[in-house]
């Protein structure tokens, strides 16, 4: 199985990889699109015509950010509506308003690296929000997948996947000390195999999903793990290949994620990990780059899929 390549690279924008691209008639859901590479995925997708619906727990903030894509695209088709994704009743209101087909999913909202907190079902956040939340969200919107004839799942996932696997024995930090980078690795990894299982599980039904890494971008989610001058330089060293193009703008942070939400380049492709515009290779200990092994496992997708399914029943 070869990667697929594009024509795209670290610095492209989300402007940049939809140029040229007509989501005329076509409805798109982005979570997490009150801040950060949310805005700038849903604006690519207005600009290209979509109707996009900000999927956001604050209604004000989101509907500030849909009028000024909407003042800044020139689409009305644009709004916000409530979800919060560890609150399950609003993910079943969410669910439960929406009608038609749903082409484009993609699942961005996330929490970085927080203080150990638990939901009031003893869920780890970081895994009930990054994962959990949208697994309920995106199973729920099958039947509107499915109308669309070829939705894709985009699942925002991180190269911090890297530092961990999905931990099957104790996935809640029941019995090992928490590390909020664990769990975010955790988690991260777990957006990759939900996206390696619903393009297995959903193939006949004309759905794709794939992961991508947005890149390193000062949003408040990265402010909020106030990482130290040594952590910053420590994580741009690990970057090889261009250590110059680190630190991407919102803009450029949302590219991966427009492009494989759009590019006919990616028909049909599923269950794969991006970053930088670019299917990654196999990671390679002590960088920043491509994915590990552990999150394109089909057997771990599997088992994945059933935990999930078990902890929502
Ligand atoms: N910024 C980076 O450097 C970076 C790197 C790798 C991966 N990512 C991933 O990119 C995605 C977007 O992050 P960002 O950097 O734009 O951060 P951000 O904090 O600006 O955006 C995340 C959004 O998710 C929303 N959110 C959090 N919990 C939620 C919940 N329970 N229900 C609904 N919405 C919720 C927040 O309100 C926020 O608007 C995340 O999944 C993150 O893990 C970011």
């Amino acid at each position: 199985m070869s990667l697929i390549t594009t024509p795209f690279g670290p610095t492209s924008t989300a402007a940049n990889v939809s140029q040229g691209i007509d989501l005329q008639g076509r409805r798109a859901i982005v979570t997490g699109a009150a801040s950060g590479i949310g805005v700038e995925t849903a604006r690519a997708l207005a600009s290209a015509g979509a109707e996009v619906i900000l999927a956001v727990r604050s209604l004000d903030a989101g509907q500030r950010v849909a009028d000024n894509i909407i003042a800044t695209t020139g689409n009305s088709n644009v709004r916000a509506a409530y979800l919060n994704l560890t609150d399950l009743p609003s993910v079943v209101a969410f669910v439960s308003a929406w009608t038609g087909p749903l082409h484009l999913l993609i699942n961005n909202a996330g929490i970085m690296a927080t203080p150990e907190t638990y939901t009031k079902q003893g869920w780890e956040l970081q895994f009930a929000t990054n994962h959990l939340g949208h697994f309920a969200l995106t199973t729920g919107l099958h039947r509107a997948l499915v109308a669309a004839h070829g939705a894709r799942i985009v699942s925002l996932s991180s190269a911090g996947h890297t530092r961990s696997p999905v931990v099957f024995d104790d996935i809640h930090f029941r019995h090992r000390p928490y590390d909020p980078f664990l769990a975010y690795g955790q988690s991260k990894t777990a957006n990759v195999l939900f996206a390696v299982e619903a393009s297995r599980r959903w193939e006949q039904d004309g759905i794709t999903a794939n992961a991508v890494m947005p890149g390193a971008v000062r949003t408040e989610g990265v402010a909020n793990l106030r990482l130290t001058a040594e952590q910053i330089a420590q994580a741009q060293a690990t970057r090889a290949s261009a250590p110059d193009t680190f630190w991407k703008t919102p803009a450029q942070g949302a590219a991966t994620s427009v492009l494989v939400a759009t590019s006919p380049l990616l028909n049909g492709i599923g269950g794969r990990y991006f970053e930088d515009s670019q299917e990654a290779g196999p990671h390679v200990s002590g960088t920043m780059s491509g994915v590990a092994a552990y999150a394109l496992d089909l057997e771990q997708a599997r088992l994945l899929w059933e935990v999930s399914q078990q902890l929502l029943a």
